[in-house]
């Protein structure tokens, strides 16, 4: 009788539909996309079209650099994949999520995966370089914090964990306004990946740095990027820090995607005149 009901249990597994994902569909969750855009365009009112029918997409792991003069509409696509910008049209997909048609939670929790990293470092100069590192914490803290001891403690351990990753755990308790623009660079990187990100979003993270402090912030990124597996989508103005960094570059002009093509197989003359076509007409079409 036990041995009876042991075989009907055996056989009702069988037919029972699988619960672990299959070789098939862990496949399709390594290839989805991490970012991808599709026919994107971008009004500001009716004179500016700040990106032009942009497709693209961005797969895990990939760092990919977006290169294009003032204008051309780098900041408005990275904007876009964190929800501060809506599209006019087409759409925008980040970990396979719609961000145009988030709202409220679901956008705060798409945030949470998705590190940003700014030109002028968007640090607090009055609070230490640790305070500042736990504020990336604050997305998923209830309510506001005032002061490093209202973080809870693991947040505090995370912090300085990543401050160590930057070089700057000694650092840690002096005011962020008396950083070096390299080392508040640095802090500002170790906020981003205190939440854990999969993704980063760097817009021109090293456009108002020295070449030397310039080299060493990139060097971090690509670093932080291969230990974390992050997918990265960092925009820049020069082109031969764009072509020393990551693995493919995409070059934007005027809102629309004149050039999407692995690094390694640019060459350095073409390299040049990848930089004139780009920088060739960069102010935005009117509508
Ligand atoms: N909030 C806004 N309101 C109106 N126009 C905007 C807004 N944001 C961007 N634009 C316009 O959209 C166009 C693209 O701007 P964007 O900042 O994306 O370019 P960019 O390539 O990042 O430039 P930069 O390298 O100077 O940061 C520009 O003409 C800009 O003036």
């Amino acid at each position: 009788m036990i041995h009876r009901e042991k075989a009907a249990h055996r056989e009702q597994d069988r037919e029972r539909p699988r619960e672990r994902p299959g070789i098939g569909e862990s496949i399709d969750r390594i290839l989805a996309p991490s970012i991808a855009l599709d026919g994107v365009t971008k009004d500001f009112g009716p004179r500016v079209r700040a990106l032009d029918d942009v497709s693209m997409t961005v797969f895990p792991g990939e760092v990919v650099t977006l290169l294009g003069l003032s204008g051309s509409g780098k900041s408005t696509l990275l904007r876009l994949l964190n929800g501060l910008h809506v599209p006019t049209g087409g759409t925008v997909s980040v970990l396979g999520q719609d961000v145009g048609t988030a709202r409220g939670g679901e956008l705060r929790a798409l945030r949470r995966k998705v590190g940003f990293v700014f030109q002028q470092f968007h640090l607090v100069g009055s609070m230490s370089a640790l305070e500042n590192v736990c504020a990336g914490a604050l997305g998923s803290l209830r309510g506001p914090r005032i002061g490093l001891l209202t973080y809870p403690r693991s947040v505090r351990l995370a912090a300085m964990e990543q401050l160590d990753r930057v070089g700057l755990a000694d650092q840690a308790f002096q005011r962020a306004d008396t950083l070096s623009g390299g080392q508040q660079q640095r802090v500002a990187v170790a906020r981003a990946l205190v939440q854990r990100p999969r993704i980063l979003l760097a817009d021109e993270p090293v456009a108002s740095l020295d070449p030397e402090s310039s080299a060493q912030v990139m060097a971090l990124i690509s670093r932080v990027a291969s230990e974390d597996d992050l997918t990265v989508l960092c925009s820049l103005h020069q082109v031969e820090l764009a072509l020393s960094f990551g693995h493919r570059l995409i070059g934007l002009r005027a809102g629309k995607m004149v050039l999407d093509k692995p690094v390694s197989s640019i060459g350095k003359t073409e390299t040049m005149s990848i930089y004139s076509s780009v920088a060739a007409a960069s102010a935005p079409q009117p509508v």
